[in-house]
């Protein structure tokens, strides 16, 4: 029997990911163009493939208790096979037959002839019990509450217990649940128009907060034609806030500089580069990665003038060009915990190890930033991550240390916004997936003050 496209794809993500560390959001879309899938085998290909990546420690444990033997002890091609098939009779319910029968089909020709008796048996263990009696049998495995989330919401607990400090922080800890659903729910997709070369209802209607913010009804992207010549682009809603909150928190100057320290892929550097262009400001941007440098160099290609594009280490440009910028963007390094609905695998790929090390490196972006901004100067500091580590530690060094002053950037976003934003305790503004729709950025405006 042969093997669908949709799961024999869906597997060739999860191999690549498990085994090369690929992005699923970015191979993905590249195999379902080659395959030339239908609208609704793309659909389905997607729902395959990152369902299953989001819920995989749960699948792991039902495999598991299905299997009678620890996931370590299974060939990995084999698991990822037994992972798709859980997905597909626990939470899509496809019919059972199907489901095994072309589970089978793709362990043969993924894992050979040999494995297909132990893929077959495991799931049809699976597909005795309904998706309810698992989910009971599963959670009664956990050890403590938090394992219990972890598995009921499919989160690793570290991460947990970095969502519930920073909702605790703002006196939310009891919406921790709503949170993590929304991680799993996949967004709808959003476009920005850019200012002055695209307006909001050439791609389809307006968002809720974004003033230049268009909802996709449907499709793909990039068949509507503004988004083909680049005047509209894919960007999350937060994102265009960020970018805003800095672009237009107050009247531009013709002739100021503007840099986006960490520009690369370069979706802000967009943003900022169209409404620069139309205050007669210039725009630079910085990248680190050549790679991703060249990704902002495609993103800002329709702009006139188009802004530099540059390849350097942002801790160093404080000392490069000192007093130098009206405007700076750090949109941080971070390990990316506001955005996790996109990238349906990067909770089970991220460690807390990481947020020390991206800790250490924001602050001295920061540094950087400060003594690269002028006298009475605007810097917006946002990680699109609200872990109290990548947020709260580079705000107080920038007041502390550097001398800036924290603008109070709800207020900043008021008139910009088109419905206002909910008022928050303190300066920064905090976006989550579940109370704006947006991921979860963070973004604080701090100014240095004219002496
Ligand atoms: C959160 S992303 C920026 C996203 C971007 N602003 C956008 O909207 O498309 C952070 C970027 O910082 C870059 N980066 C990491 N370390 C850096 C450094 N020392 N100097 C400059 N950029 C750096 C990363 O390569 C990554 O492209």
């Amino acid at each position: 029997m042969s093997v669908q496209p949709a799961r024999r794809i869906a597997f060739e993500v999860l191999d690549a990911v498990r085994s090369s560390d690929a992005y699923a959001n970015l191979l993905l879309p590249t195999k379902i163009e080659r395959a030339r899938l239908s609208t609704a085998d793309a659909a389905l290909t997607t729902e395959l493939t990152y369902g299953t990546l989001r819920r995989l420690n749960y699948y792991d444990r039902v495999v598991e208790l299905a299997a009678g033997r620890p996931v370590d002890r299974i060939d990995p091609p084999v698991l990822d096979v037994l992972r798709i098939g859980a997905h597909q009779l626990l939470a899509m319910r496809t019919p059972s037959h199907a489901a095994v029968d072309e589970s089978v089909s793709l362990t043969a020709s993924v894992a050979g002839r040999s494995a297909t008796g132990f893929v077959n048996a495991v799931l049809r263990a699976i597909d005795r019990s309904t998706p309810e009696e698992w989910t009971g049998r599963v959670l009664a495995t956990a050890r403590s509450d938090d394992e219990r989330l972890a598995l009921e919401h499919a989160h690793p607990v570290w991460i947990i217990r970095a969502l519930r400090r920073a909702l605790a922080a703002e006196d939310r800890a009891d919406e921790l649940a709503e949170l993590l659903a929304a991680d799993n729910a996949s967004p709808r997709v959003a476009l920005a128009a850019l200012p002055g070369l695209a307006g909001v209802e050439e791609a389809g209607e307006p968002t809720r907060w974004s003033p230049v913010g268009v909802a996709l009804a449907s499709g793909d992207p990039s068949r509507v034609p503004a988004v083909a010549a680049g005047r509209v682009r894919v960007q999350d809603e937060g994102s265009q806030l960020a970018a805003l909150a800095l672009s237009r928190a107050r009247a531009i100057e013709p002739g100021e500089r503007w840099l986006d320290l960490c520009a690369g892929p370069g979706g802000k550097s967009a943003l900022l580069g169209a409404d620069a262009a139309l205050g007669g400001a210039t725009l630079v941007a910085n990248e680190v990665v050549p790679a991703r440098a060249g990704l902002v160099e495609r993103a800002v290609a329709a702009l006139d003038p188009r802004p530099e594009v540059r390849v350097g280490d942002g801790r160093t440009i404080g000392d490069e060009q000192p007093a130098a910028f009206d405007r700076i963007l750090l949109d941080a390094p971070c390990t990316g915990l506001g955005a996790l609905r996109r990238r349906p695998e990067a909770r089970w790929r991220k460690s807390p190890a990481d947020v020390a090390a991206l800790t250490a490196l924001q602050l001295e972006l920061v540094a950087s930033a400060a003594k690269a901004l002028k006298p009475g100067g605007l810097l917006a500091y946002v990680t699109c991550s609200p872990h109290l580590a990548e947020t709260r530690p580079a705000v107080q060094e920038a007041v502390e240390r550097h001398g800036l002053v924290a603008v109070d950037t709800a207020s900043a976003l008021r008139g910009v916004t088109r419905e206002p934003l909910p008022t928050v305790d303190g300066a920064h503004l905090q976006l989550w997936p579940h109370r704006h729709g947006t991921d979860g950025m963070f973004i604080q405006l701090l100014a240095r003050v004219n002496r």
